[in-house]
């Protein structure tokens, strides 16, 4: 399958060096969208891939799959023209907060016949709340995150604080570049006003933390996950980056676990 991504940043030289370095069974990428050529020159050399600035360009250049790995106001801008021509992975999933970008996103994606895949990110046991939530029988869901303070405010702290405690919708709000998770979480389950979120800033780690809990009718469930960082972004956990070429493996899979 070849793949062009859009943004060049920590999770694209993640997926960069996985695929074109590591020379993937399945997979290439052959585009990069970006938004200025001469900073993301070297890509060209080092990758063997092509850059475009111009989108129906990059579209119509030989890819089969549009990438999403720069932020939300990208996928806000540039997802519904994807959309018209290729199917497409997201991670800004919190793109998806936005109502009339979901019901934009899902009309155009019934219309062009493409589809749209939401990697779980940097957490996980998005399949059992799917699973959970079936019957609408699930009754809360909440995610408590913690990160390195600097990821979070600018100010010295010698304590972890909370710096935010709501809803996902307000979460994603007040933290597009760390609360994407909290959306994905949402629309696996019981949605963005009734996911209720935590979130630490905490001086004396260094990983990024998740823990979910999930309640409903089947029993309790719960997640905790240490994400490493990527170093090249430490606000971004290496999971996240991960996630999306297991989404991408898992495409073509005849035989699909736990979907
Ligand atoms: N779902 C999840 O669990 C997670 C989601 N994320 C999200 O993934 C996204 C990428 O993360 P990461 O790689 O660490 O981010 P980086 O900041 O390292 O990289 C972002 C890249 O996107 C580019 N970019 C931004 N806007 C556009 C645009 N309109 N068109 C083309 N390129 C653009 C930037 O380029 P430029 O040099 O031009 O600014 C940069 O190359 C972020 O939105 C992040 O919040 C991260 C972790 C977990
Ligand atoms: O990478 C993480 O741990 C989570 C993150 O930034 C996000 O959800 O936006």
């Amino acid at each position: 399958m070849n793949i062009g991504i859009i943004g060049a940043g920590a999770i694209a030289h993640f997926l960069l060096e996985k695929i074109n370095r590591h020379r993937h069974e399945n997979l290439r990428i052959s585009s990069v969208f970006v938004r200025n050529k001469e900073k993301y020159r070297l890509l060209e050399s080092a990758y063997g891939v092509s850059l475009y600035t111009d989108l129906e360009k990059f579209l119509d250049s030989d890819i089969d799959l549009v990438v999403e790995t720069a932020n939300i106001d990208a996928v806000k801008t540039l997802l519904p023209s994807v959309l018209k021509k290729k199917d497409a992975v997201l991670i800004s999933v919190g793109a998806l907060a936005d109502e009339a970008l979901l019901t934009e996103i899902s009309d155009l994606a019934h219309a062009y016949k493409h589809n749209v895949h939401l990697p779980s990110g940097a957490i996980g046991g998005l399949d059992l709340l799917q699973n959970a939530h079936a019957l609408g029988t699930v009754t809360s869901v909440s995610l408590t995150t913690r990160k390195p303070a600097r990821s979070l405010i600018e100010e010295d702290i010698d304590e972890a604080k909370t710096v935010f405690e709501g809803t996902a919708m307000e979460a994603i709000r007040q933290f597009p570049k760390n609360m994407n998770v909290s959306i994905v979480l949402s629309l696996a389950g019981i949605g963005i006003e009734k996911t209720s979120v935590r979130l630490v800033a905490d001086p004396h780690i260094d990983k990024n933390m998740h823990h979910v809990e999930v309640i409903g009718d089947f029993g309790e469930a719960t997640f905790s996950i240490t994400n490493n960082p990527l170093p090249e972004n430490p606000k971004t956990s290496y999971l996240a980056a991960m996630s999306i070429l297991g989404t991408l493996e898992r495409i073509g899979q005849k035989i699909r676990i736990g979907g």
